[in-house]
């Protein structure tokens, strides 16, 4: 039975919980049924577990914004809090360690954090190896999920270890294969047994793999960390490491809040948050530029009129680029790279609309239901860059727009990826014309759903300009 005055939501079945009424494969059209027919705050049992799904605009900024703090913990016990036992910053609960952590990450991803070198510099680094690729590929028809997928975990191991590794390195390929095995084991069908049926989870079933993938990635990186503190210069840091270091060495050794085994689940953290999100959101605007040729050609007639014969564009060149900066902007709202964001919890009981929350209830974000939001976009359900256009043809983000999702928790790569996505579109757009093969049949734009969400598998003819 559901506690006294809970969101409604459908009876649920005995062990299951309402599970079985789901689509598991892709519930987002479950979701939004169900929020027709039970309101913009509803409940759903995982189980035993029950947890609160909030669709639209009005219930995410009351809840993630207005009551930041009642709505801003994360459940513990999941698959995903157990591989970091709670550490670092995505799966820690609300309190001191995670506060410090974000604030300290925060602030190192700010380009001052980073010492010599900018993180446009190190962006800009990767493009040129991207073009190196694209261009021994010119005129042929290739699949570019790894090539983006390398491309954007690379980016964040310069900016976490102090450089980039070759795309065949040893290292580079284990921590990969273990991000995508791990993501798959977490979203898929086993990760839901664990997360529903905690008496299972010593059982020798495909979980155990992730936690010891996991540790021995863990492992790999304690060893970048060790080098880092033979070769580092105290006061001038290369990364994120040294960074951390450094930090650990002003507050001294009484401080229980940054150690080492606090670093590497973060850095860990980073990178997997990094990776999928950027590359999936790469290989989703790619895929709807190929379709509408005619955007294509516009955003590179705007680029070509503001960088003339500048050898490499500059974050800052954005703003005079309004319909490049739409086009992207509307990409990555279709895209909806996290439709469920990442869960949430309610760190005291609390009211949210006019229902009572108890502390510990599971909290999803439905963000799809706010980025399709009818009422908030001109053409809530097409892609149409003139989303992102006032009257005057300038870019303008409206407040629906929160694929970062919003408040304390929100997107702590936010600057980050809007640097990424902005930086290598255009540098690509410039060089390269993307063309959707003529016997490839029609686009589909039908979402492989998951934590992160990705575009089907595609290829795409690359020209030279
Ligand atoms: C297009 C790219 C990206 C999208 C759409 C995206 C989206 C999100 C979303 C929806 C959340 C959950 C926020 C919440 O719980 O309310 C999140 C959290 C997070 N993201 Fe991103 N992200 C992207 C890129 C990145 C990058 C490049 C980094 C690397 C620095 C990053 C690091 C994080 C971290 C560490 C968190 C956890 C924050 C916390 O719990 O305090 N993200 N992201």
């Amino acid at each position: 039975r559901r506690p006294k005055n809970f969101p409604p939501g459908p009876q649920p079945l005995p062990i299951f919980g309402n599970l079985l009424q789901l689509n598991l494969e892709n519930p987002m059209p479950d979701l939004e049924r169900l929020s027709k027919r039970y309101g913009r705050v509803f409940s759903l049992y995982f189980g035993g577990r029950p947890a609160v799904i909030l669709n639209g605009a009005g219930a995410m900024k009351e809840a993630l914004v207005n009551k930041g703090l009642d709505f801003g913990g994360r459940p513990q016990g999941l698959l995903l809090s157990h591989l970091t036992r709670g550490k670092g910053v995505i799966m820690a609960d609300y309190g001191p360690s995670w506060r410090e952590h974000r604030r300290f990450a925060l602030m190192t991803l700010k380009n001052f954090g980073l010492g010599k070198r900018s993180m446009e510099e190190r962006i800009l680094e990767e493009i040129s190896h991207v073009c190196t690729h694209l261009e021994v590929n010119a005129g042929k028809s290739i699949d570019p999920q790894t090539l983006f997928h390398n491309a954007s975990c690379d980016i964040i191991c310069s900016i976490l270890f102090g450089s980039r590794y070759e795309y065949e390195h040893e290292f580079f390929q284990t921590m990969i294969k273990m991000m995508s095995e791990n993501s798959k084991i977490a979203n898929g069908p086993w990760g839901m047994v664990y997360d529903t049926m905690p008496l299972l989870r010593n059982l020798p079933l495909p979980y155990q793999k992730a936690l010891r993938d996991y540790n021995t990635v863990n492992m790999y990186v304690s060893g970048i960390v060790n080098e880092h503190r033979a070769t580092r210069v105290p006061g001038e840091p290369r990364d994120v490491i040294d960074c951390y270091l450094d930090e650990m060495e002003k507050r001294g050794e009484s401080c229980v809040i940054f150690d080492e085994s606090q670093m590497v689940v973060l850095l860990l953290d980073i990178l997997f948050a990094g990776t999928d999100t950027t590359s999936n959101t790469l290989r989703y605007t790619v895929l709807c530029l190929m379709t509408y040729p005619e955007i294509q050609e516009k955003c590179h007639l705007e680029m070509n009129g503001v960088l003339k014969d500048k050898a490499q564009v500059s974050f800052e060149d954005r703003h005079k680029m309004p319909y490049t900066q739409a086009v992207i902007h509307e990409c990555q709202r279709m895209a909806s790279t996290l439709p469920l964001s990442v869960f949430h919890c309610t760190t005291r009981d609390t009211k949210l609309m006019g229902y009572q929350i108890p502390k510990g209830t599971l909290i999803i974000p439905d963000l799809s239901s706010v980025l399709y939001e009818k009422d908030k976009w001109k053409f809530p359900h097409e892609f149409h860059p003139v989303n992102f256009l006032n009257d005057q043809g300038q870019f303008e983000k409206p407040e629906a727009f929160m694929p970062f999702s919003v408040g304390p928790r929100t997107c702590l790569g936010e600057g980050l990826a809007r640097m990424e996505l902005f930086l290598i579109l255009v540098s690509l757009l410039r060089r390269f014309q993307f063309i959707w093969p003529e016997d490839a049949g029609e686009p589909d734009f039908t979402p492989v759903f998951g934590v992160t969400q990705a575009p089907r598998p595609y290829r795409m003819i690359v020209n030279l300009r």
